[in-house]
């Protein structure tokens, strides 16, 4: 690992009743370590996980609309408001890395489309040599983890919730990516996720950001396992409890 730690920074500027504080995980937030060389974020919709890993983004120098360091498209970029106020405990200091929002992957694609328009000797280097827009999104997708996780420089890599585009086999060829260059020694990742495929990741630390806490929690006490598990063990039982009239509700 290199991000050893992320701080919350709290002091003049830090107002509890609003966004980003007001988020109960990141208010209760003081130091969060990263221990291994993937990290999960899970937790409901709305519980803060994108808030810090786009601040976290922000502090690597990354474009927070998607991107790495030398990105500098504006489209769909955030003000990441957390970014100035949590600190990065590096051993050593990466520069070099990604991060990846699901939601804004469309217009990083444009926006190499554009450097390719711009400069004749761009050729998506990186990117498996063809538009991004000229695959499908998961294609697009799976294209972008194998060709930019494999850099030789030792590299930090902030996921937010990579598997929307793609389909369960495709999560499974993501999980082997992961392996190869998680087991490299060069990279780090640090996911924010709601797969349960993905959380099944071998030597994760998954943190929790429900319960107005951030926690360490393990893959089979995670809502998303549970779920899941229950649901595809027996789907007609799940599916009668979930639709059975509340008292006084109407059959
Ligand atoms: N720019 C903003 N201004 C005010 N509130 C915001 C802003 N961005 C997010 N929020 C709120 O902060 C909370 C946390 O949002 P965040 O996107 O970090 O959640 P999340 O855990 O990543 O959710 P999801 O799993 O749905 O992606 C939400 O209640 C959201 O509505």
């Amino acid at each position: 690992m290199f991000l050893r730690s992320v701080t919350l920074l709290r002091g003049a500027g830090t107002d509890f009743d609003r966004y980003p504080f007001a988020i109960p995980a990141i208010r209760s937030l003081d130091t969060l370590p990263f221990t291994a060389p993937v990290t999960f974020f899970v937790g409901e919709n709305g519980s803060g996980k994108s808030t810090l890993l786009e601040a976290i983004a922000w502090q690597c120098g990354f474009n927070t609309a998607g991107g790495g360091r030398n990105h500098t498209h504006e489209v769909e970029a955030s003000d990441a408001p957390l970014g100035p106020h949590i600190r990065l405990s590096w051993l050593p200091k990466v520069t070099s890395g990604f991060f990846l929002r699901a939601e804004s992957f469309y217009h990083f694609a444009s926006y190499l489309d554009r450097l390719a328009s711009e400069d004749p000797s761009f050729n998506y280097g990186g990117y498996g040599g063809r538009s991004l827009h000229e695959q499908s999104h998961g294609e697009s997708f799976l294209s972008l983890f194998l060709n930019r996780f494999g850099s030789r420089t030792r590299s930090l890599y902030l996921l937010d919730e990579p598997e929307a585009a793609l389909s369960p086999a495709r999560q499974l060829a993501f999980l082997r990516i992961l392996h190869q260059h998680a087991a490299s020694g060069r990279a780090q990742f640090i996911i924010a996720t709601h797969s349960p495929i993905l959380l099944g990741f071998p030597g994760a630390v998954i943190y929790s950001f429900d319960g107005g806490e951030i926690r360490k929690v393990g893959y089979e006490e995670t809502e998303h396992y549970q779920i899941t598990k229950g649901f595809l063990n027996r789907p007609e039982l799940y599916l009668q409890e979930l639709f059975r009239p509340e008292e006084g509700e109407e059959d």
